[in-house]
């Protein structure tokens, strides 16, 4: 759970490889590294600039003279900083540089760097590097630092897959812009199901402990309650079990897109990139955010000991939260999706709704309103209502200021908040999509009622939650609000009998969960007291710092 030091090596290092070397460069590296005889890391973002990517400083300049990359970190803020197992694990990288040929600045592209000798593991001539120090989490991860002065690689360490430098300088473009953040796509398609996975550790202790945990009573003169008979608990924990599943499902899809786009790209086809960009964008912001949520409600859910690290839901939640800030800030990914919704917009405005992807498609579609007792189709088209209003209404923002003359940066900018609300109201129309679709075809008919249970759950308590922007034009009614708070109620209940078992169903370990309080076999006192016996402060009964510090205090005159 704390991370891995090669952990960037299998998740970013050779898949940059993967995507972005040509099938010769390779022959050369790949198999080396999938055997780890070599070990890698992904080195783009600088002390001075993460997000933007063009403004990065490190530079790869070419020298035709000797067919040879020189880079360079001129100042400080250059300085990569924060790859995982850059520090001290990894003796090359993959690191994104601004390449410079003949005086031209061509951009972000990459190239493998070794930075270390392959024997003694020292770092190069030219070369600085080491760890940034402790986090919030993820310790057992080295994020590094990493300077280069004057120092070179051959030409051929360019990645070559998709544009190139000839020996005499020519460059060749690749097929799409973008084409070099591979890398970063690849982990924000994986993101969903990896974030889905984190939110479902910390529910199923949060579960388990809340049927061990009797506190008070529902009924006078009964013995008292499982803390997981209380409606206020079920609130706070089903619907994040609900999401678990529904980010995990979105991810499956989201990982199927990821793997069709790297064999389109290999035929020249570049069509998916936009589309794929922008979903993933959203997709991490907003499962990551809410997973963020979730966890941190699990850990409210177990109560004063849930605040002890014996329930371990601290260390997820440090290691979880990490991703609203790693693969793009969730702020800047969301306005990534906001230029694609925007520019459908546009498209429609323009009279070409008929050029949409089939995931904006409903932007061009309006809805008078909706009967919800028909069923979770209805839900569909009002979260289509709420996702579609927003985008409008924050788009029109945008292109009002536009053409009152506003700079088309500073338009963009007074209008950022509107959009990114629009933007987790598309995402969360899509994670409800993907949820319906992926119910719809599971084929046994017990696991798909209670799947249809958590659907159900989900649709409810979603809407609910963003039930200003339906209120707002009068699409839904109080009374339509009331009748979706009586399902979310209803499903609670029918849910409950079901909570372990969907919580055991995802088969974490002990070993896994590392909790006392989600232990599978439910002896958490006997097992706290345990713990608290082997802590580093019961080693002895009477500590130094009795003769030390406080004799002296209590023995003062003073
Ligand atoms: C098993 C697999 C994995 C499991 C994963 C689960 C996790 C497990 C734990 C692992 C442990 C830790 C992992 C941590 C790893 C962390 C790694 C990192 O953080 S790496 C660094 C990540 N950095 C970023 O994400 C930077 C964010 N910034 C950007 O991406 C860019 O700067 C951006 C997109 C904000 C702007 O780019 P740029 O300035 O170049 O763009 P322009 O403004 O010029 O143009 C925008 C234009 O380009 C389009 N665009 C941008 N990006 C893409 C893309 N990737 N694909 C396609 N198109 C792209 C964009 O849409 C705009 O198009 P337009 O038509 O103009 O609107
Ligand atoms: C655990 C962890 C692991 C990491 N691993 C790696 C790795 O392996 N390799 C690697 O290269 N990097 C890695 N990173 C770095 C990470 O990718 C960046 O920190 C991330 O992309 C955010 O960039 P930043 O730090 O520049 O944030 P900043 O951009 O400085 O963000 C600060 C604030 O500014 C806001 N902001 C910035 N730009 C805009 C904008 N255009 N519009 C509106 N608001 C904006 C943000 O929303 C945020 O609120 C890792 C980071 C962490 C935390």
């Amino acid at each position: 759970m704390e991370g891995h030091p090669l952990a960037l090596h299998d998740v970013m290092f050779i898949p940059a490889l993967v995507a972005q070397a040509s099938d010769e460069q390779n022959k050369k590296w790949l198999r080396r590294a999938q055997r780890r005889e070599i070990v890698g890391c992904y080195a783009q973002t600088e002390l001075g600039h993460g997000s933007n990517l063009r403004k990065l400083e490190t530079t790869a300049t070419y020298d035709v003279s000797t067919q040879e990359f020189v880079l360079h970190t001129p100042q400080i803020t250059s300085l990569k900083w924060w790859p995982g197992g850059l520090g001290k694990s990894s003796n090359y990288a993959v690191v994104v540089a601004n390449m410079i040929v003949k005086e031209k600045h061509l951009g972000p592209h990459s190239f493998l760097v070794q930075l270390r000798d392959e024997i003694t593991h020292q770092s190069l001539k030219g070369i600085t590097v080491g760890d940034i120090g402790p986090k919030l989490s993820f310790n057992a991860i080295d994020n590094g630092f990493l300077g280069f002065d004057n120092y070179r690689i051959p030409r051929t360490n360019l990645l070559m897959r998709h544009s190139r430098v000839e020996p005499d300088g020519t460059y060749v473009k690749p097929p799409h812009a973008k084409i070099n953040y591979s890398a970063m796509v690849r982990v924000r398609s994986h993101m969903a199901t990896g974030q889905g996975n984190f939110l479902a550790q910390a529910l199923t202790i949060a579960v388990r402990y809340s049927t061990v945990r009797r506190q008070g009573f529902i009924e006078s003169g009964e013995q008292e309650v499982k803390v997981l008979d209380y409606q206020t608990q079920q609130h706070r924990l089903f619907p994040s079990i609900a999401k678990a599943y529904a980010f995990t499902f979105a991810g499956y899809e989201t990982i199927r897109l990821y793997e069709q786009l790297l064999k389109e790209v290999d035929t020249g086809n570049v069509s998916l990139m936009a589309d794929l960009h922008a979903l993933t964008s959203g997709l991490k912001s907003v499962v990551t955010h809410q997973t963020a949520q979730g966890i941190e409600q699990a850990r409210m859910a177990c109560g004063g000991h849930g605040y002890s690290q014996a329930s371990y839901i601290s260390e997820i939640f440090g290691v979880a939260v990490g991703g609203c800030t790693y693969e793009g800030e969730n702020m800047v990914m969301l306005l990534q999706l906001a230029r694609y919704l925007v520019k459908s917009v546009e498209q429609i405005k323009a009279g070409e709704s008929g050029k949409l992807g089939p995931l904006v498609a409903y932007l061009a579609v309006k809805v008078d309103g909706v009967d919800l007792e028909k069923g979770v189709e209805e839900y569909m088209k009002a979260f289509q209502h709420v996702s579609r209003l927003q985008t409008w209404k924050a788009s029109e923002k945008f292109l009002k200021l536009l053409k009152s003359g506003e700079k088309r940066e500073v338009a963009w900018n007074k209008s950022s908040v509107e959009l990114t609300r629009a933007s987790r109201l598309h995402t969360r129309l899509y994670i409800a999509e993907t949820f319906k679709r992926s119910v719809q075809e599971v084929a046994d008919p017990r696991l798909k009622e209670v799947l249809t249970d958590l659907l159900h759950l989900h649709v409810n308590y979603e809407l609910l939650d963003m039930a200003t922007y339906a209120l707002e034009d009068g699409f839904l009614s109080s009374s339509q609000l009331d009748y979706v708070r009586d399902q979310l109620y209803f499903y609670l209940a029918k849910i409950r009998p079901n909570a372990v078992s969907l919580v055991d169903s995802w088969e974490f370990s002990d070993m896994q969960l590392r909790s006392v309080l989600g232990r599978r076999d439910g002896n958490v006192y006997e097992n706290l007291v345990a713990w608290a016996k082997a802590s580093p402060l019961n080693k002895t009964d009477v500590l130094p710092s009795v003769e030390k510090y406080l004799k002296p205090m209590m023995n003062s005159k003073l």
